[in-house]
This record gives structure tokens, C-alpha cells and sequence, in this order.
């Protein structure tokens, strides 16, 4: 067509490395506008010549039609204009990155097309004997490592059915592993799920999930484990709890099955995590000039929302233990169990060395048996909605809900410590390190709430949301029952929380282009209409394993208590408040932790990892703690996440062809860790990047980001911004027109105990010392306040 020349100009104009952290330059470079056939006025994009529009599909940015990497060039999509003057694809394949059958390469065809009993047999055998004959070693309470294991707990009951289903689906990879060894099916094969071999008619289909019947599609309200959002009954478990996480592109195993990528790209073995950690990954206290600790924060509170692994268990639901006691040496590979990933620690490490420690523990992810039932690669399973549904607050079942709720006036339980609202206290075991009484932990909607004191901070302000919201819906509506409070009031925290997500919060990390590429700008009037029910919500693991993984960078190594009047009452270190809550309950701490949190900035999103983390993550009462950003880089390669190449070129970049196109110090420390810029992985490469502009992460992280949150809005039927012939549980004009008030910073005035905390700063996620911002009281009319008599039920 007359666009290929104009597409392969511009995908060679394209990137002079001008992303890198350090580099002066400054340019746009997050996509190539289409140059036509000769000018060299790409810059100017008031020159460019428009793009045919495309017919009858969608014209999206690369990344979101990742099949286009697979395409020989003259199949490449026709490319058509975006928003913001970028081009993107005409997309036929849509999410899937799969070429479709008719256009692909041969398939071998000459191996049998059904599983035979001895291959079913001898897969049977080997699990048993690797379930039952390793070394049943646990992880002893009071460990880093036990506290780690908490921030994979959901509730006891879900814990066991996951590890069940984690179990059905580790016996279907086991048994994919024997056939394709076997037969010698390809790798390629097996990581574009072109291997129509079926688990029915064995016993291994008993595993495989049952479809959800919905009895009514047409519900008002969200279901709480996310189940039939789709209105495709063959899509009704699409973005529930217990699902798959997707991707954007193949996995990167050395088997294309399970077995993570432990070569490098010219064969010689790949440098460990926690060297790349620490050559790469210092910490350096770099201020972000213009947004505070509520970024990081709320940050969190959204990853928790959408997502939630978690990790392969011994046969009693225990934890696994990789390393021998202390952390001196990896247990043998005959005595450890299979999902064993330990990071090692080299003798000369310069702060593990001390306390000789030369192993750092680290399971494998569970997974969930194949969703099509058939043999295929090993897919990461989420524990809560994959939908961006406040499911922190409410829990990501219905008898999560059910334990939260108080059944009186639609709300919440909550503990009355001497008139404050907190979150009611566990008795879960399993949620809190410590058995203490005094020390008890918080329960919420989720598990790993109180994983940091500042998250602990935000999960009340919700919660009190909630209540507030409910209180009032009561009095205007005195005889509504408390479940239609209750799911109302729901209704209407999700979509503040999903407001101040697509107005405050998305634009401050993805920056204005995305946002206008992406479509994920909300609308100031009336309703949207772009939902899709071809969108699938779920979490890729690009998002989950590596690129929101970003907000690691942001976060500060201390917390300055500040009294009201400014001076610092007190610093704490990270580590001190993780699995800590006991300072809740003193009574000025909440508002101080709020004002902590809107008035010290957050750190750059840079290579900087603070050692709250990086050293100490979770130490508890030990001497060191477990370093999270070596737990990152480990974890990509456990979710099977190709290296940072494969997504440049996704975006349609340029790959990277040498370490020299990187600024020569950072230049210099890549080429100690990795052997080839092919290897290196999507979390480390994504942090060197120099922020877009408006934003705060590169921009493969942005477009990785973005493509998420268009997940979560163009994929979700109960968005807040649908109108009803999308969403049975639309918003009237009305009301949809208050949504739009809430902001961040009437959220914390409306929830704060307005003892030391009186006043936010008008854009709350904004340094109050920034030009252009400012404080306001909270009683200050000009704050926008939602109406709820909208709400007259
Ligand atoms: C406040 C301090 C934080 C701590 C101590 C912390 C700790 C952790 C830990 C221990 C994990 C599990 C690691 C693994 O084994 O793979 C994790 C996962 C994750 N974190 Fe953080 N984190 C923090 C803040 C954040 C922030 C600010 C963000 C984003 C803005 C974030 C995003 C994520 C994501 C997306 C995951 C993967 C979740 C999953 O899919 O299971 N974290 N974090
Ligand atoms: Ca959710």
C-alpha cells in the first residue's frame, strides 16, 4: 500500500536515544509521526499529511496491537492518525499477539493432536513426586521472608481454593513439559498457544474451570468478584478474581513453558537480580520537584486494587523456604522444592556480606489452569478483580464483603478507638507477623493493607468514605433497606475512586499525550461511549511485573512527622512502619501521616531505589531485611517478561543495538550487569528512561500504563461514565455532573479527624509549595463538594 514507505520512514526517523535519564536533549520522541513519503517536517505536525482513516476496526497506538511485531513487513497494519498528532494502527488482530492462523508461518502438524496415556501417566507420576518428595521446609514467623509471604494473603478460605487451583494448573504445565519434550513440539508454538491439544476427555479437564453462569447480566450493581461484566456469556469470567493475567506479548521461558529465562541472548548465563540491583539500582535522594508522597501512596492503593498474585505453597497451604537457615547458601536443587527462584547474593556484596548471607528467598508465582483447556504455557493468576473497582475497600468476593460489612445503614465496620474511626482488627493469623496481643494488624478488603503504615492511612480514609457516604444516603433516604445504602454508596465510591484516578492521578505519571492517545482523558459533560466488549480488563503481566512496578522508585526511605505548625516531629524509617500498624492508634497520627503524605515529596521515578527497600524490605526485628528491587528483576523472569528490546520494538522504536546509546556512566555500569542490550530486563530498562513530558516514567512505562487503564475503562461495563445502554448501573445526568466534583483533596478533608490536619492543598497529589498551587481550608466553600441529594432513591 502507499503507507509502507511512509510507516518504515517512520519507524526509522524514530528515537535517537533521547529517553535516557541524564541526556540534556529534549524531544518528542514518543511515537514517529508519519512523514508521508518525502518531507522532513516531522516536527512540525501542523505540516503532516493525514492518514486514510481506517475501515470498520479501531486505529489504536502500536502497543495495542502487539500482533503487528509477529507480521512480515508487508502485512503490517495500514497506519492511521491519533489524538495528539501521533499515528497508530488500523488493528484487525486487536489485544491478541498472535498473528492469526491464516496469516502465520507452517505449523508442524505431525504431532498427535491428542494426550496419550502413558504421557498422561508418567506426567501424574513426576507431580506427585515433586509435590510429595521434597523437603516440606516452611518459613518461620518473625522472618522478612514470612512478611513477604503476606503480601500474597488474601482470606484463609480463598487462600486454600487458589492453592488448589494453583496446583491443577502446575500438573497441566508439568504435563504440556512432558509432550513437548517429547514430541518436540517448537517453543514458537507453545508461546502463540498454537498447540490444539486438549485436557478433555482426561482426568487433567476436571481441572479446568467451569464457565460462570450469571443469572442477571443486567444487575445495577457490580458483582464483587467481578464476574459477569462482560455481557458475552463466553466472557463473563473476563478481569474476575482468580483469572489469568494476560500479555501484551509471548513469554520469554527457556522451555516457551514454565522454566524461567536464565541465559543470556548469546548463551552465557544470566548476571543474578540482586547484582543488577545493586551495580544499577543506588540509592540517591532525588526530590521530585512538583508532586508529593500522595502520588506514591494512592499509587499503591491502585495497584492493590487490580492486582494480587501470589506464590506456590507447600501441600498444607504453608510458605515455601528456599535457603537454608539465615539465608547462608540456596538449599540443594534435590532437596528444594520446584518453585524455588532464590536470589543469590555474591560474597563481595557490600552489604549482605556482613551478615554472610548468600541466598535471599523467592517462590515462583501460583498459576490457574489453561483457560481454553488445552496445553499451553503456565498462566500468573490474580487474586482480586482486575477491574478498577475500589475492591481494597469491599474485598474481592461476596463473603469478603460480607465479613466487612456492618448490615446496619449500608455500612462498613469499623473499630471505635475513643471516637476515631480505624479499620476493624484481624484475627487472621496469617494477615500480621506478629501474634502479640497490642499488636494486632487491620482487616480490610485486602491483604497486604498493612504492609505500610501510610497505606494503612489511605485504606481508613476509604473506608470512612464509604461510611459518610452511606450516613448521608440514610438520611435523605430513610426507609432504602441497608443493602441498597450499602451497594449505593459502593457504587458511588468507586467511581470517585475511578474519577480522581482518570482526572488527578493517571495524567501526573502518563503524562498529556498518552492520555489523548490512549483516550483516557474523562469528559467534563455527558456520557462516554467507548466501551468495547471486545476489550479484555485483565492485568498483563508487563503492567504487574514490571512497568507500575515503577512506583517502587517514588518511594521515600523515611516519613518527616511534621507537627501542625511545620517543624518535624519525627522521622521514620520505612522498615519501622511495615507490618507495624501499633502507631494507628495514637491519636494524632492519622492526620499527621495525611499531611506527611500531601507536603513531602515523593522521590523521583529514576534508578533510585531507596534501602527502606532495596536492603531492609520487611526486617522487622532482624539485623537486614530483603531487597525488593532484586525481588522486581527476579520476578520478571518468573512471569516469563521479555526484555526491554522486545517492548521498544512493540512500541515501534528502535531496539538498542549497543550499551553506548545510553549516557556513557549508565552505558558503562549496563554493560557490567548485562552481556548484550538484548538482555536487559523491562523493569531496569524502563527506569533508566528520562521522563515524557508532563509525566513522571518513561515512555515505555507510559505506554505499558496506558495501555492498562484502557483496559480498565474501554473494558469495563460499569465504568462511571457510561450511560445506561452500556451500564445497567448508570449514573443519571445529574448525578454523573457530582461525580465529576470529587477530588483528592476533598476526599482527605472529608475523611480527615480534623485534629492537627485543617486545610489540603487545592491539587492534592501537588507540592504546596509548587507555583500554581495552594492550601485551602477545609471548610472553604470554593473546595468542590459532591451533592448526594442527587442521590434520592
Ligand atoms: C510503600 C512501599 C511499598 C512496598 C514495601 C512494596 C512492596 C511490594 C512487595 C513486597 C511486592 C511483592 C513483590 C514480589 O514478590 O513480586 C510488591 C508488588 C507490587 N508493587 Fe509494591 N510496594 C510498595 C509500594 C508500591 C507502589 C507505590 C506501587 C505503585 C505505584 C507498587 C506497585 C506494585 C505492584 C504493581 C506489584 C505487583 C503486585 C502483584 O501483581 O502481585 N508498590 N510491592
Ligand atoms: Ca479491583
Amino acid at each position: 500500500s502507499q503507507f509502507e514507505n511512509s510507516a518504515a520512514a517512520a519507524f526509522s526517523a524514530r528515537q535517537n536515544r533521547n529517553d535516557f535519564e541524564g541526556d540534556q536533549q529534549t524531544s518528542e520522541s514518543v511515537s514517529p509521526a508519519p512523514t508521508g513519503t518525502t518531507t522532513a517536517s516531522t516536527a512540525t505536525s501542523g505540516l503532516l499529511k493525514k492518514c486514510l482513516p481506517c475501515t470498520g476496526v479501531k486505529c489504536v497506538p502500536q502497543i495495542q496491537c502487539p500482533a503487528h511485531v509477529r507480521m512480515e513487513s508487508h502485512e503490517k497494519p495500514q497506519i492511521c492518525d491519533l489524538p495528539a498528532g501521533k499515528f497508530g494502527y488500523c488493528c484487525q488482530t486487536g489485544q491478541n499477539h498472535t498473528v492469526p492462523r491464516s496469516v502465520s508461518r507452517e505449523r508442524r502438524t505431525d504431532f498427535p493432536s491428542f494426550l496419550s496415556p502413558d504421557v498422561l501417566d508418567e506426567a501424574r507420576r513426576n507431580f506427585e513426586h515433586l509435590m510429595h518428595g521434597v523437603a516440606q521446609i516452611p518459613v518461620r514467623r518473625g522472618l522478612p521472608d514470612f512478611s513477604h509471604g503476606i503480601v500474597f494473603h488474601s482470606t484463609a478460605k480463598e487462600d486454600l481454593h487458589n492453592f488448589a487451583l494453583s496446583n491443577n494448573a502446575l500438573e497441566q504445565v508439568f504435563t504440556t513439559q512432558l509432550f513437548s519434550k517429547k514430541e518436540q513440539v517448537p517453543v514458537d508454538d507453545i508461546i502463540t498457544n498454537n498447540v490444539p491439544v486438549k485436557f478433555t476427555k482426561t482426568p487433567l479437564a476436571q481441572h479446568c474451570q467451569a464457565p460462570v453462569i450469571c443469572r442477571n447480566i443486567r444487575s445495577v450493581y457490580r458483582s464483587h468478584d467481578g464476574t459477569c461484566n462482560n455481557p458475552l456469556p463466553a466472557r463473563s469470567h473476563w478481569g474476575a478474581a482468580g483469572q489469568p493475567l494476560e500479555r501484551m506479548l509471548p513469554p520469554a521461558y527457556e522451555d516457551g513453558i514454565w522454566n524461567p529465562r536464565v541465559h543470556s541472548t548469546d548463551g552465557t548465563p544470566l548476571l543474578g537480580a540482586r547484582k543488577i540491583s545493586r551495580i544499577l539500582l543506588a540509592d540517591i535522594d532525588r526530590p521530585h520537584p512538583k508532586y508529593n508522597l500522595l502520588v506514591m501512596q494512592f499509587g499503591q492503593v491502585l495497584a492493590h486494587d487490580v492486582s494480587q498474585t501470589s506464590t506456590v505453597r507447600l501441600e498444607d497451604g504453608d510458605l515455601v523456604q528456599c535457603c537454608s537457615p539465615g539465608g547462608k547458601v540456596a538449599l540443594n536443587p534435590q532437596q528444594s522444592h520446584f518453585a524455588c527462584m532464590p536470589i543469590s547474593v555474591d560474597p563481595d556484596d557490600e552489604f549482605y556480606s556482613a551478615f554472610g548471607v548468600r541466598c535471599l528467598n523467592l517462590v515462583r508465582l501460583s498459576l490457574v489452569p489453561n483457560p481454553d483447556c488445552q496445553l499451553g504455557y503456565g498462566k500468573q493468576m490474580s487474586k482480586v478483580t482486575h477491574f478498577l473497582d475500589a475492591s481494597p475497600v469491599y474485598g474481592s468476593s461476596q463473603e469478603a464483603a460480607r465479613e466487612l460489612r456492618s448490615f446496619r445503614g449500608g455500612r462498613l465496620r469499623m473499630l471505635n478507638d475513643f471516637g476515631r474511626d480505624l479499620l476493624p482488627l484481624t484475627s487472621d493469623k496469617k494477615s500480621c507477623p506478629s501474634e502479640e496481643a497490642g499488636k494486632s494488624c487491620f482487616k480490610s478488603g485486602d491483604g497486604r493493607t498493612n504492609q505500610i503504615i501510610s497505606l494503612i492511612t489511605l485504606q481508613i480514609l476509604f473506608a470512612r468514605e464509604h461510611n459518610r457516604v452511606a450516613d448521608i444516603l440514610s438520611q435523605i433516604n430513610p426507609s432504602a433497606s441497608d443493602e441498597r445504602i450499602f451497594q449505593e454508596a459502593r457504587r458511588i465510591v468507586i467511581a470517585e475512586v475511578q474519577h480522581i484516578t482518570y482526572n488527578e492521578f493517571l495524567p501526573i505519571i502518563i503524562g498529556p499525550q498518552q492520555m489523548k492517545r490512549f483516550r483516557l482523558v474523562p469528559q467534563h459533560q455527558g456520557y462516554a461511549h467507548d466501551y468495547s466488549p471486545d476489550i479484555n480488563p485483565a492485568i498483563t503481566n508487563e503492567f504487574s511485573g514490571a512497568a507500575y512496578r515503577m512506583g517502587h522508585s517514588s518511594v521515600d526511605g523515611k516519613f518527616h512527622i511534621r507537627g501542625e505548625h511545620g517543624h518535624i516531629d519525627e522521622v521514620i524509617n520505612i522498615p519501622d512502619v511495615m507490618f507495624n500498624p501499633s502507631r494507628m492508634r495514637k491519636r494524632e497520627f492519622y492526620d499527621d501521616m495525611l499531611r506527611t503524605l500531601y507536603s513531602q515529596p515523593m522521590q523521583q521515578i529514576d534508578s533510585s531505589i531507596t534501602q527502606g527497600l532495596s536492603r531492609f524490605l520487611f526486617r522487622g526485628d532482624n539485623p537486614f531485611g530483603l531487597d525488593l528491587a532484586a525481588i522486581n528483576i527476579q520476578r520478571g523472569r518468573d512471569q516469563g517478561l521479555r526484555t526491554y528490546n522486545d517492548y521498544l520494538e512493540l512500541m515501534g522504536a528502535r531496539k538498542l543495538k549497543t550499551f553506548d546509546q545510553f549516557p556513557s556512566e549508565i552505558g558503562q555500569k549496563l554493560a557490567r550487569v548485562y552481556r548484550t542490550p538484548d538482555d536487559i530486563d523491562l523493569w531496569v530498562g524502563g527506569l533508566l528512561e528520562k521522563a515524557v513530558d508532563g509525566g513522571v516514567v518513561g515512555v515505555t512505562f507510559a505506554e505499558i500504563i496506558a495501555d492498562q487503564f484502557a483496559r480498565f475503562k474501554h473494558g469495563d461495563r460499569y465504568f462511571y461514565e457510561y450511560d445506561a445502554a452500556i451500564n445497567p448501573g448508570a449514573f443519571s445526568p445529574n448525578q454523573l455532573q457530582e461525580i465529576r466534583k470529587a477530588t483528592m483533596a476533598r476526599l482527605i478533608c472529608d475523611n480527615a479527624d480534623r485534629l492537627t490536619l485543617q486545610a489540603v492543598p487545592l491539587a492534592a497529589f501537588v507540592r504546596a509549595d509548587h507555583p500554581g498551587n495552594q492550601m485551602i481550608g477545609c471548610d472553604d466553600p470554593n473546595l468542590p463538594d459532591m451533592n448526594l441529594n442527587a442521590w434520592r432513591l
